[in-house]
This record gives C-alpha cells, sequence and structure tokens, in this order.
C-alpha cells in the first residue's frame, strides 16, 4: 500500500525540487532516495487554477500556411437575402360570459425582421459569411388585440446569444454590378432586405359602418435581394512590386505581421497587413499583395484583380529589387500594369523602395535607378534591415502630411 503511494509522492516533491521552493530536509532525503526510480521530473505548477489556464494559451500560435489561408480569405461572396415575411392578422370577436356582442379583437400580425450587414472591424474575411440569409419572419396577431411578435433584425458573425451576423471593414455592396453600399468606417451598417410589414387584424377594420368586420390581412413578403460582396483591404500605404522583390521580407521588417517568405516567386497568395507601431503611438496600416508581373492585366501570373486591395491606399510603395540588372524596366512594368486597373492610382502619392541593398554591386544599381527615374529611391535590404529608417520617417512624414491636408483620418483610411 505504502510502495503504491510512492510514485504520486515522487511526482509531488520532484516538483517541488523543480520550481526552487523552500524545501524542508526530509523532502530533499525523501527525494535524493526516491531518484533511482527514475521518473521524469516534471514542473509544478503553483498558481492558481486560472493561471494554469492561462498557462496553456501562452503556447505559441503557429502561423497558417500561405495555403491554408487562401482557404480563409474570401474576399468575394454572392448572397441571397430574404427579409423575414410578416405576421398575419388574427381574425377573432372578445368572448365573455353574458357580454354577447363583445367586437373584434384580433390582433395585427408582428413585422418580418431586417437583414442588415453591420461592420465588424475584427474580421478580416468573408469566408464567415454563409450564400443565403433568410429574416425571422413576425408573429401572427392573437386574439384580445394582441399584436404578433416583430422578427428579430439580422444581421450579417455570431455575436453573444443574438443571431447578429457581421461584415469586414472595407466591404463593397453590389447588386448586379451596380454599388449599394461601402461599408468603410467602424460601425457602418446596410440594410440589405427589408422584412415584410405584418397583417392587419379584424379589430383594424372596425368602423360605424361596419361593426363586426370578419376580415384581416395577411402579413407581406420579405424583400429578396442578390448580392455581391467584395472586400477590399483597408491601408494606409500598400506595397506593389515583382514576385521576390522583397515585399513581404520589408512587411516583416516594418511591422508585426508575418507573411511567409521564400525564394520563389508567388509565395504570397493573399494579402496581408501589418501595422507600424510608432512612438507617438501613430499606427500606420501596411498592406502587402501577390507580386504581379508583365502581362498582368491579361492574367498573367496571378492576373491584377488583387490589386483591389491596394485602391484604397492613400500611399503607393513601388518595391524594385535590386538584383536584377535594370530595376528601373520593373518599375515601368508595374506602372503600366497598375494604369491598365485603374489610372488613377498613378496619381497617389508614392515611394520607390529599392530593396536588397546588401546584395553585391547593389549600390552601383542604385545609382543608375536613381538616374533613371529621376526621383526620389529609398535604397534598403529587408534582410539587414539596412536604411529602413529612412522608409519609416518617409512613410510618416507623408502619412502627417496627408492629414494635416484633411485627406487621412483615422476613421477614414
Ligand atoms: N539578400 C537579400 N535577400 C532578400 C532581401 N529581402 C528579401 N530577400 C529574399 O528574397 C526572397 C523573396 O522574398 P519575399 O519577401 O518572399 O518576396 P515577395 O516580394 O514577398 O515575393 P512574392 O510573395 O512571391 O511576391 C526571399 O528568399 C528573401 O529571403 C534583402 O534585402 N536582401
Ligand atoms: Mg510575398
Amino acid at each position: 500500500m505504502a510502495l503504491q503511494r510512492i510514485p504520486r509522492l515522487l511526482a509531488l516533491t520532484e516538483g517541488l525540487w523543480r520550481c526552487q521552493l523552500v524545501m524542508c530536509q526530509p523532502l530533499a532525503v525523501l527525494q535524493s532516495t526516491l531518484g533511482s526510480l527514475a521518473l521524469q521530473p516534471r514542473s509544478l505548477y503553483t498558481g492558481c487554477p486560472q493561471c494554469a489556464k492561462h498557462r496553456g494559451l501562452a503556447r505559441k500560435k503557429r502561423d497558417l500556411s500561405e495555403k491554408k489561408l487562401t482557404r480563409y480569405f474570401v474576399d468575394h461572396r454572392r448572397i441571397r437575402v430574404v427579409g423575414g415575411a410578416g405576421g398575419k392578422g388574427a381574425c377573432c370577436f372578445h368572448s365573455e360570459p353574458r357580454k354577447e356582442y363583445g367586437g373584434p379583437d384580433g390582433g395585427d400580425g408582428g413585422n418580418g425582421g431586417h437583414i442588415i450587414l453591420k461592420v465588424d472591424s475584427q474580421l478580416k474575411s468573408l469566408s464567415c459569411i454563409t450564400s443565403v440569409y433568410q429574416g425571422n419572419d413576425g408573429e401572427p396577431g392573437q386574439r384580445d388585440n394582441c399584436f404578433g411578435r416583430n422578427g428579430e433584425h439580422i444581421y450579417i458573425k455570431r455575436q453573444e446569444c443574438l443571431v447578429n451576423y457581421q461584415v469586414p471593414l472595407g466591404t463593397l455592396v453590389k447588386e448586379e454590378g451596380m454599388l449599394l453600399a461601402d461599408l468603410s468606417k467602424p460601425g457602418d451598417e446596410f440594410l440589405a432586405a427589408q422584412g415584410g410589414s405584418g397583417g392587419k387584424g379584424n379589430r383594424f377594420f372596425l368602423s360605424n359602418e361596419n361593426r363586426a368586420p370578419m376580415n384581416s390581412t395577411p402579413g407581406e413578403p420579405g424583400e429578396e435581394k442578390r448580392l455581391q460582396l467584395e472586400l477590399k483591404t483597408m491601408a494606409h500605404a500598400g506595397m506593389v512590386g515583382f514576385p521576390n522583390a522583397g515585399k513581404s521580407s520589408l512587411l516583416r521588417l516594418l511591422s508585426n505581421a508575418r507573411p511567409a517568405v521564400a525564394s520563389y516567386p508567388f509565395t504570397t497568395l493573399n494579402p496581408h497587413v501589418g501595422v507600424i507601431k510608432y512612438q507617438d503611438y501613430v499606427q500606420l496600416a501596411v498592406a502587402d499583395i501577390p507580386g504581379i508581373i508583365d502581362g498582368a492585366h491579361r492574367n498573367r501570373g496571378l492576373g491584377f484583380a488583387f490589386l483591389r486591395h491596394i485602391e484604397r491606399c492613400r500611399i503607393i510603395v513601388y518595391v524594385l529589387d535590386l538584383s536584377h540588372k535594370e530595376p528601373w524596366v520593373q518599375l515601368k512594368s508595374l506602372l503600366y500594369e497598375l494604369g491598365k486597373f485603374d489610372e488613377t492610382l498613378l496619381q497617389r502619392p508614392h515611394v520607390i523602395v529599392a530593396n536588397k541593398l546588401d546584395l553585391p554591386g547593389a549600390r552601383e544599381t542604385l545609382q543608375c535607378l536613381r538616374q533613371e527615374t529621376g526621383s526620389r529611391v529609398i535604397g534598403l535590404s529587408a534582410l539587414t534591415g539596412e536604411n529602413a529608417e529612412e522608409l519609416l520617417l518617409h512613410l510618416r512624414e507623408m502619412y502627417d502630411g496627408r492629414k494635416q491636408d484633411g485627406k487621412i483620418s483615422y476613421r477614414d483610411w
């Protein structure tokens, strides 16, 4: 019996020993004598149960692979929304002992619930949006002039116990290609489908001419719409460049985002947004999108549809690769492809960044690039972090400048 208790005792004591708690002499003796049983030492957790829970959560979260992310990142959805139908009006008469002609007392039906799209800034993708949303129907009217209950409105993320659905910030709502709403501010709402109004009970039809109306109306059906939801990433600055130029490496260097980096082209398949945090608590969001190549507008490479994710960026960062002999050719191609997508993108304030300054011969190429473009080019290395401050300061200057113009505010990216 005593032998059976030994392993448990040992487990307790070794934990105490590992945590270097104040260990009394008898425990130390026991530890040394039972050590021959060679149980693996385990760490004794001395905190409360809540802390133990947190300890489990503190495990490092593994980044999702780009392929898996593609499954989760959805920037297009077609949905059918149907508002709830109105409840039917009741047709009945008051009945009480010794009251023969009680009169009509059929209550009205409740209104059907609307379907409302609401912005949730925590959401980053449209993946949680399902294809059909059916509104809640209103309840029918009841006798004794009881009106039916209105259908609960449905918001397109389930939140607490309410049926409550939401969309990410930057969602465009279109119907047959026509823009209905641009949900670009936190808290924005859009009434996607209106619920039908409830029917009238026979009490409603009571008049001097008709003291015993026998008619009541059914509730109206809810509105039905087929909508396209399109997500455009919201960031202050967007990076464009050829594959392998080092956009993701740069984003990793500047911000807390962790996009995948590899030496093969098209490593990035989805847009990533990182936040640069300045010491005075100003935060600047930077988006990294998949690389674009010559002929992207003819659907070469990954095409250029994802350029819509930089459409809302106020600053465009062209990332060029100094390992190429003529990076200015890359710049021309980028400008051409951007112009094909949207001419106005070319008028946006921009920064030209030449990456991979650490490579041999890169400084000479940088000089040539400056001469060719005739504008400011920030040479840096995303790998070593060399000269990254210049880019950080320049982005901040541009951001502050545009904020003073009233073109950027915290609410309006
Ligand atoms: N020597 C050097 N290599 C770099 C630098 N920046 C990035 N790289 C390398 O270049 C390769 C591509 O980097 P990425 O950050 O994945 O490039 P990307 O532009 O995001 O590429 P895509 O996602 O395919 O568009 C990786 O092997 C990086 O290690 C740099 O400053 N110096
Ligand atoms: Mg990348």
